[in-house]
């Protein structure tokens, strides 16, 4: 596996010059969460990112490359840039596509879960007396995958857009842009901006203006390009020119990855781990996590838990199933201890009539003795 980066290197080495030099000697930690309905090529991406982002594995602690089978639960994918002596580690989340089921809640839930449940472990060690090694899965930056159909978002779309935008740097992208013609792929991105001011969907803006004029014009380009129109390949192909890249092979030619002309691969791989890599990581800290501290402060104390509410609809169902079983169960029980109770009355009016007549009997015996002593008895002068 070859860099494709090879003169312009993986552009770690800009990170001082980026806005916020906040990276430190120990390097930067950047994770990326990749959500989105099913098949959309989120995995494919991945590996698409890594390939042309990564050199040749040198270590184990690499692991990409990842097969593209049905993903079915949060995954996670880490790899190690290092350029010039800056370090980032880069850990994708691969989220289970959504959008497959009647109820589709029950498998965006645990995305938003995922999120939030990282903030409340980040704050939780942040809360503690000693905090020199804090194990932080903050998540940076959200790309949410949107189908191609041309036509505008869909509400399952709106809804958890909506959700991540209020959580998590949210990116949008626009999937397969091979499968769409670049007229239909303008109105489509239109659309979905349209559709992004008007239902007030949070997505992750920089600031464009910069120190330089270059930088300047390179923010507003990335900023013009949103939502990213992206194909994904690993496969490396040879277009009607002569050139080896990556890319998908048609009849009618290739969809090459890296060809701005084709799609904004390249823009987003630029925005995520050259350009604005510190800008995520800041924005991250000083806005999603300060937003779920300042939340959390006001409902809870220091070091209080957090009461887990049954958000997971699932689970929701699940507990109110159980509950109407044990209901069932508990009718059916008082049901069985009634019918019990009134045999066992039906039993002791028996034993008592039983005793009642033995009493009589008895009495009558008594009486019979009685009569038959007087008898018997010798009769007095
Ligand atoms: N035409 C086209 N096909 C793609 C592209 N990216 C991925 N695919 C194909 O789409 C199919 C699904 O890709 P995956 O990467 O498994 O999709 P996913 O979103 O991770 O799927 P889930 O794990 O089920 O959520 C595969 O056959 C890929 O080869 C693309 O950019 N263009």
């Amino acid at each position: 596996m070859a860099s494709t980066q090879a003169g312009a290197g993986i552009g770690i080495a800009n990170l001082p010059n980026q806005r916020h030099a906040i990276a430190s000697k120990k390097g930067s930690a950047l994770t990326m969460m990749i959500a989105g309905e099913s098949g959309l090529g989120k995995t494919t991406f991945i590996n698409t990112l890594f390939t042309t982002t990564i050199k040749a594995p040198k270590n184990h602690k690499r692991r990409f490359n990842k097969t593209t089978e049905k993903t079915v639960e949060i995954e996670i994918i880490r790899a190690e840039l290092e350029e010039k002596q800056f370090n980032v580690k880069l850990s994708v989340i691969d989220t289970p596509g959504f959008g497959d089921y009647t109820n589709n809640r029950d498998s965006w839930m645990p995305i938003i879960d995922f999120i939030d449940d990282q903030h409340e472990s980040y704050m939780r060690q942040d809360q503690q007396p000693k905090r020199q090694e804090l194990s932080d899965m903050r998540v940076h930056c959200c790309l949410y995958f949107i189908r191609p159909t041309g036509h505008t978002l869909k509400p399952l779309d709106i809804e958890v857009m909506k959700r991540l935008g209020t959580r998590v740097n949210l990116i949008p992208v626009i999937a397969k842009a091979d499968t769409m013609t670049p007229t239909d792929l303008h109105k489509f991105k239109k659309r979905i901006l349209e559709v992004i001011a008007a239902q007030n969907i949070q997505c992750y803006t920089f600031p464009l203006e910069s120190d330089d004029e270059a930088s300047t014009k390179r923010n507003m380009s990335i900023m013009a390009a949103m939502p990213f129109s992206i194909i994904g390949s690993t496969e490396d192909v040879v277009t009607g020119d002569g050139r080896t890249v990556k890319g998908r092979q048609y009849s009618w030619g290739v969809a090459e990855v890296e060809n701005e002309d084709h799609c904004d691969f390249k823009k987003l791989r630029q925005l995520l781990i050259r350009t604005h890599m510190l800008d995520l990581i800041h924005s991250t800290e000083e806005t999603h996590y300060e937003n779920y501290r300042h939340a959390q402060m006001e409902t809870r104390k220091i070091g209080e838990p957090k009461v887990k509410t049954v958000t997971n609809p699932k689970w929701k169902e699940e507990e109110e199933a159980l509950r109407k079983r044990f209901t069932e169960q508990v009718r059916l029980e008082e049901n069985r201890f009634r019918s019990w109770e009134q045999q066992l009355i039906a039993e002791r009016d028996r034993l008592n009539k039983d005793l009642e007549a033995e009493h009589s009997h008895i009495k009558a015996l008594e009486a019979e003795l009685e009569s038959m002593q007087v008898g018997l008895s010798p009769k007095r002068k």
